[in-house]
């Protein structure tokens, strides 16, 4: 029985997670993300903690022990702003437009909910990464656009797709910017033993 629960619909974290070889279970929340926090490393740990308890929610407390479920978030600041998924390619544009030629930071959030016995621990952590991104012209960013690849990405960029053109340089975990600071987690399960 795998011991690990993703709590995320998002592809790359999937990925990210198999990559560093962990067997995990994937289930979903539906959870409508609604945050109070105000800042976006408080903002992006709130909403990862939110979709990983939704999760353990659901699931018998017998089924969830020995466990640990793991939700994560993933926003883009620029000027104290946050770009999240755009709602179309308008916004997607305005997103780009906003973005090239400078540098901004993503925030990844994850939330680990290990069910050890009766006892739940708790590691919830906010990540940032500095990206900065070469000047694009009109026709590059539309050409982006009709790729397809902006749709369902916060900022309206993938750094692991064709994106990738037009970074210039990162300080601070690749990974995080994808939507899962895998190290993170694998130093958290390690220390918890459920990495083999
Ligand atoms: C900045 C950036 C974001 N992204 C993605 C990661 C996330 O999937 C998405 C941000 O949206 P999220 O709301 O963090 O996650 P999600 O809705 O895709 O999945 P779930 O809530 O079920 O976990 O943007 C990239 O793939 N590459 C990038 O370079």
């Amino acid at each position: 029985m795998k011991k690990v629960i993703l709590a995320s619909s998002s592809p790359r974290r999937r990925e990210l997670l198999a990559q560093i070889g962990i067997e995990f279970d994937v289930r979903v929340s539906e959870q409508e993300e609604i945050y109070y926090s105000t800042v976006p490393e408080e903002i992006v740990k709130e909403l990862a903690l939110l979709k990983a308890e939704h999760v353990a929610e659901n699931m018998q407390e017998e089924e969830r022990a020995g466990k640990v479920i793991i939700g994560a978030d993933t926003v883009v600041v620029q000027d104290g702003r946050i770009l999240g998924k755009p709602q179309g390619e308008k916004e997607a544009f305005r997103m780009l437009k906003e973005l090239q030629g400078r540098s901004h930071e993503v925030y990844t959030g994850t939330a680990l909910l290990y069910f050890e016995g009766k006892e739940k621990k708790t590691v919830n952590r906010a990540v940032k990464t500095n990206v900065y991104v070469h000047a694009m012209t009109e026709g590059e960013i539309q050409a982006y656009i009709a790729s397809g690849e902006p749709l369902d990405k916060a900022g309206a960029y993938g750094i692991q797709g064709k994106f990738a053109a037009f970074i210039e340089r990162i300080e601070g975990d690749y990974y995080n910017v994808v939507g899962l600071p895998v190290s993170l987690v694998y130093q958290c399960l390690k220390k918890w033993n459920l990495t083999g």
